[in-house]
């Protein structure tokens, strides 16, 4: 409420000789509340009118009712009985004064419409007339109804009428002015406390105003920013840019809201949500314009921190499968478009598995964020390595590349991730890992053929002895193809008799005698002919076949036993476990119940177990070697050298036999260090009183090598290959160092 507003009604009442109303301007000016200023005003009319009683009643804020404001005449049973007063022609005098905004005199409440549903009461407060006043404010709206009652009926004077006129403006001069003071107070109060930082200008963009939370934001006093224009705290080119846009464009807009990079006045940058609205006054002519700064560092963050775990890896860093795709996706775009070659590559780490079972997860983990490092160092910048998933890595290899050139960075990429590592402490450790190639647009013309070709092309690398890479080639997918077959003709193997057993003659160097044998098995399939174990083996551990092609293994060997010894060979025979058939747990229990049903003699059938074994499920393997040695089963420790047990785990474990794995054995002659390597297994095994078996011995200078080494025995195709069992009843018959057992 403009203060010469106060004045004007002020004068007006002086005019009526109302010279007391110092007291009362004081009280308004001095910020006394509402209800104290109304009250006093109501005291002062009925001072100056001493028959009259005086009230104010307030518009709610809904408009709909009337509430009391002052009337400290009337008795409060009164009060309480008017007190929501609906608004509304009709309703008494000041129910009707507030609905239709005009005086209303009723000389006679008696005898008036208008009172016909309060008559009673106001007989009661012994109330006769009733003159009402509304109290208008600035803007033609009703603020309340100023109320003078009389003990009597009674006509107004013109006097009277004045009065009540003057003491109506006065009335609204108070609320209004003290409505604005409110007003007033709650915004500095809101702009004070607001969190965010809010900067007025004036309508040529010069800062008039800011608030604490803007110089605790920016770091900038008021005194700095008073009087310049906002962009001051935009130094980069792109914010400046952004900020002119702001100034240029929002004249002819309500508001604007962007983001932006703010400098603070120590120089640090933080991003910022800056929403600029433009204050016009009744004319719509600009008076201001509003900016608030909101410092969302910390929601970016989060953004960003969101948006980099979508599409990176966090190990290791690298990109993601879902980037790779996304990649994958835009570079065949390209290619498609301007008919340009590249190339995918797939990675897996060998034995990556065997690592995470022996060293434990964190070692794995090391192991991959070190590959993962030399992987990205091996790259261009225009290429992209990802890392897929658990061991395996995505390469997307753009520009021209012959096939030349792709074999020379396959080559690099394995040389780099078999170069010795240091791992939790442990140096010189190495992992290997296979390779696949497809090329776009020959392997393949969308995301998912050249993906497929390429993880093809794996299978081959690390069918053809790992370490290695394979280029795609169709011959792939009839391989897999034929897998697939053959995954769904295994289940018939056992019950249509299409396995065989092969038996491999092992040889005691002391005396050159055939002592044992080891079972291999054969799948005799009506097309394909004989197909190698592996081919068929890990598929079955795959799908839970391996059992009952190990029940039937089993049961064949026992039966082999005996019809050995029919012939006067007394030779037991070593079966395979595999590790996923010992996820069975009463597999000793079922092993020992079918060698006493067989009926053969004790210590005739050994169990061949693999290294890793030793370390997964550790109690249960102990449990299983404990279980078999009291069975009078003998179990040998298959491809030793490759599962990268520690010396610990050997002792643990009652196992009687060690084979070293025919990798160590294969061009050792040649090899001072696999000689050194086979030298320690010998004797690593002895000192814990197993007897050692070197597997793959192919010529006799290994032979000789392995006698003088001290190994206990050999099996190999130096001696035999894995013979069908009449060939290995004529090999044993003809065998002149005979036969015999440990
Ligand atoms: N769980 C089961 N696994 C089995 C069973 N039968 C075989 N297998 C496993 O399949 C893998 C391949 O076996 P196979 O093709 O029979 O190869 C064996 C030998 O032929 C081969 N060998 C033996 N001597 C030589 C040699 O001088 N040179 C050379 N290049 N290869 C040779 O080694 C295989 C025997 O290996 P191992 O078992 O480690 O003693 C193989 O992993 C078998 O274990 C089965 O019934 N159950």
């Amino acid at each position: 409420m403009p203060q010469n507003s106060i004045q004007h009604g002020l004068s007006d009442v002086s005019r009526l000789g109302i010279g007391r109303y110092n007291h009362f301007l004081e009280m308004l000016l001095s910020g006394r509340p509402l209800e104290m200023l109304l009250n006093e005003l109501v005291l002062l009319i009925q001072e100056k009118q001493p028959d009259c009683v005086a009230s104010i009643l307030l518009l709610s804020d809904d408009g709909k009712r009337l509430l009391p404001g002052a009337a400290p005449g009337l008795p409060d049973f009164y009060i309480d009985a008017i007190n929501n007063l609906e608004v509304g022609e009709g309703v008494g005098s000041c129910g009707t004064a507030a609905a239709t905004a005009r005086l209303v005199i009723v000389e006679d409440i008696q005898r008036h419409p208008y009172w016909q549903d309060y008559r009673e009461l106001a007989a009661r407060a012994g109330l006769h007339a009733c003159w009402s006043q509304p109290i208008v404010g600035s803007k033609g709206t009703v603020l309340g109804v100023f109320g003078l009652y009389y003990r009597e009926v009674r006509h107004p004077t013109g006097m009277d009428l004045l009065l009540i006129h003057e003491a109506a403006r006065l009335a609204q001069a108070s609320i209004e002015f003290r409505r604005a003071q409110n007003h007033r107070q709650l915004t500095e109060t809101i702009t004070q406390h607001l969190p965010l930082g809010l900067i007025i200008t004036d309508k040529e963009f010069n800062i008039i105003e800011v608030n604490p939370a803007f110089s605790h934001i920016t770091g900038y006093p008021d005194a700095e920013v008073l009087g310049r224009k906002p962009g001051f705290f935009s130094t980069d080119p792109k914010s400046l840019q952004q900020y002119q846009d702001i100034l240029d464009k929002l004249p002819a807009w309500r508001s604007w809201t962007t983001e932006i990079l703010i400098s603070r006045r120590n120089g640090e940058r933080f991003n910022a949500e800056l929403c600029f609205s433009v204050v016009r006054d009744e004319q719509n002519d600009i008076q201001r314009y509003v900016a608030l700064i909101s410092d969302i560092s910390e929601r970016k963050r989060s953004e960003e921190t969101i948006q980099y775990q979508a599409s990176y890896d966090l190990l290791t860093s690298l990109p993601n499968r879902n980037l790779f795709y996304e990649r994958l996706n835009w570079t065949l775009e390209q290619g498609r478009r301007k008919q340009r070659a590249f190339s995918v590559l797939l990675m897996d780490l060998d034995y990556f598995k065997e690592i995470n079972d022996t060293l434990g997860h964190d070692a794995g983990d090391e192991l991959l964020v070190k590959v993962g490092t030399r992987l990205q160092q091996s790259m261009r910048p225009q290429d992209t390595v990802a890392r897929l998933g658990g061991d395996e890595f995505g390469f997307i290899i753009t520009g021209e590349h012959d096939e030349q050139a792709l074999r020379e960075l396959a080559d690099q990429l394995l040389k780099n991730v078999s170069r010795s590592l240091t791992i939790r402490q442990m140096r010189d450790c190495r992992i290997s890992s296979s390779i696949g190639i497809s090329c776009y647009p020959s392997d393949g013309s969308t995301l998912e053929q050249l993906l497929k070709a390429a993880e093809q092309a794996v299978y081959a690398a690390k069918n053809a002895g790992r370490n290695g890479y394979a280029f795609f080639t169709p011959a792939m997918f009839e391989a897999a193809k034929t897998q697939a077959l053959l995954h769904q003709e295994m289940h018939f193997a056992v019950s249509r008799n299409q396995l065989e057993l092969h038996y491999q003659p092992i040889k005691r160097l002391t005396d050159d005698r055939i002592v044992q044998l080891e079972a291999l098995v054969r799948w005799n399939h009506p097309e394909r002919g004989l197909i190698r174990p592996d081919l068929f083996i890990p598929l079955a551990e795959k799908t839970g076949m391996i059992r009952e092609i190990g029940q039937w293994v089993r049961q064949e060997s026992l039966a082999m036993i005996g019809r050995l010894q029919e012939q006067g060979f007394n030779v037991p025979i070593a079966v395979n476990v595999s590790t996923a058939e010992f996820y069975d747990h009463g597999l000793a229990d079922k092993i020992i119940a079918q060698v006493q049903e067989s009926g053969v003699q004790g210590g005739s059938l050994l169990v061949e177990i693999t290294e890793s074994l030793l370390i997964r499920n550790q109690q249960e393997t102990l449990t299983f070697l404990q279980k078999l040695q009291q069975a009078n089963i003998q179990v040998a420790l298959d491809d030793f050298g490759t599962g990268f047990s520690s010396l610990s785990y050997l002792a643990a474990f009652p196992a009687d036999k060690l084979k070293i794995d025919r990798s160590f054995i294969h061009q050792m002659t040649a090899n001072p260090r696999k000689q050194s390597l086979v030298d320690t297994i010998i004797n690593l095994g002895h000192s814990l009183n197993m007897t050692v078996i070197a597997e793959g011995v192919e010529t006799e200078e290994e032979e000789a090598l392995l006698r003088s080494k001290g190994c206990d025995k050999t099996q190999g195709y130096l001696l035999a290959k894995p013979l069908p069992e009449t060939e290995l009843m004529e090999f044993l018959r003809g065998y002149n160092a005979g036969t015999g057992r440990d």
